[in-house]
């Protein structure tokens, strides 16, 4: 093994036998009594993984295509059919939440027996036990036995011992994903404390915003194969690119399929209601079946962010130029100088930035048809989930349309800044 690698996988294969259902009437079972019992389903086609120690590694991947499997591996709680797997050190892992813990034991009682299974000895988890305490915050509830916790209760003692063992390697399966936010972020916090000791981090997760945060890189598997093994902000834009396509090819079968069912159901003539329409277009001046905008004296109609090359997304990188447009329709001689406003806000609620034309002393013009464009140099934002809410209004701030959550979109970026904007800025040493 290369003295630098913590992990080296080399070409693994796995597979799983998939068994039948043995049939359930007495008729069933004499049938297929001599049908074959399982078939074999590969799930991993030959996997290679360097690892370099100290190196924090996301997998990701759709649902079921390997990536618990493979941490499995590493963990050892399964065995390759094919290929070998090597590992450098002490594995810590938080692979199945609270796996490990007896139900009948109190929480001090499973921390003791547990970090022994990290290969602990009793002084070591002596000396550890009141970090561990401290970071799971279950205070009075130490001494219940752990079958009287909530799921998040458990995460947090789970969690609080693997990290305090001193592992060289941490593996973790969507754990973050328990735990409420002030705990998941002070899981990232650890994380990346551990991180910067030294410790080989691999981590599965759904969450590409946490995989962006925490890895130097990212691993997607498709097909049991590595897809892309690349830097996080690559990878995660091109999984979100590929997902994107994927459940918009899988909205147009949906709306073929709505559209024949429509079609067979009902001889009324049927209302334009395209399913694979952006989800940011609204209700179409010819929709008549809600608050039509025929009868509104200003409508939005669709909002999109823009890249600078002309794409819409909804994925953008800190610092970006991005143009908001939002297509609209009104009726020019009712509208009392009307007011566009925004509000952007952070998934969890922070306000992130508001503005309105009024305020900017913007005069605005609405034809019967248009689209506002808001030229925006550069998007400071730093990295996470984003909301925005569209308004036009009047002049006595009646809305004449309000669009919330009109656009929803993500930041990403390489590197973890906190708050909400990103300062441009620059280092100098003298
Ligand atoms: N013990 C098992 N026996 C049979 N099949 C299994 C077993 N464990 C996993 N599989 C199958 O292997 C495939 C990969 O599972 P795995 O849990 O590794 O996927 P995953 O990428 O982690 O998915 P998810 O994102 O849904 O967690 C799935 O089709 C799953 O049904």
């Amino acid at each position: 093994m290369n003295s630098e690698n913590s992990i080296e996988v080399k070409n693994v294969k796995k597979k799983f036998k998939v068994y039948y259902d043995k049939g359930r009437s007495l008729k069933e079972r004499i049938l297929f009594r001599n049908r074959n019992h399982y078939e074999e389903r590969w799930v991993l086609n030959g996997i290679s993984i360097n690892i370099k120690k100290g190196e924090a590694v996301g997998l990701i991947g759709h649902n079921g295509c390997g990536k618990s499997t493979t941490l499995k591996l590493l963990t050892r709680i399964m065995y390759p059919d094919e290929g070998t797997i090597e590992i450098m050190g002490r594995v810590s892992s938080l692979i199945e939440l609270g796996a490990g813990f007896h139900p009948d034991m109190s929480g001090r009682e499973n921390i003791y027996t547990n970090a022994s299974i990290f290969g602990l000895n009793r002084k070591e988890i002596d000396n550890r036990i009141n970090d561990i305490i401290e970071f799971s915050e279950l205070g009075k509830y130490l001494d219940n036995p752990v079958r009287t916790y909530s799921s998040g209760m458990y995460m947090r003692l789970a969690f609080s011992v693997a990290i305090n063992v001193d592992a060289e390697v941490l593996l973790i399966d969507e754990i973050l994903a328990v735990g409420d936010a002030n705990f998941q972020s002070k899981c990232l916090n650890k994380l990346r404390e551990i991180k910067a000791k030294g410790t080989t981090i691999v981590i599965v997760s759904h969450s590409l915003n946490q995989i962006e945060q925490i890895c130097d890189r990212c691993i997607w598997i498709k097909e049991g194969l590595i897809y892309k093994d690349n830097v996080p902000s690559e990878v995660v834009y091109q999984y979100m690119d590929y997902m994107g396509e994927k459940n918009r090819n899988f909205d147009k079968t949906v709306s073929k399929k709505e559209k024949i069912q429509d079609d067979n159901t009902t001889s009324t003539p049927q209302k334009d209601t395209d399913k694979t329409t952006e989800v940011n277009t609204f209700n179409q001046p010819n929709d008549t079946s809600q608050d039509s905008s025929l009868d509104k004296i200003a409508s939005i109609i669709q909002a999109e962010l823009v890249h600078e090359d002309g794409r819409t997304g909804n994925r953008f990188k800190t610092g970006e130029k991005v143009i908001l447009q939002i297509k609209y329709s009104s009726k020019p001689e009712l509208l009392d100088e009307p007011i566009i406003g925004l509000k952007l806000y952070r998934n969890d609620n922070i306000i992130s930035y508001g503005t309105n034309t009024q305020n900017e002393r913007i005069k605005v013009d609405l034809k019967k048809e248009g689209v506002i464009n808001l030229y925006i140099d550069k998007l400071n934002l730093i990295a996470g989930e984003y909301i925005l809410d569209i308004a036009i209004r009047s002049q006595h701030m009646f809305a004449y349309d309000y669009k919330s959550h009109a656009i929803k979109f993500t930041i990403y970026n390489s590197i973890y800044e906190e708050g909400i904007i990103h300062l441009d800025h620059e280092w100098k040493f003298e």
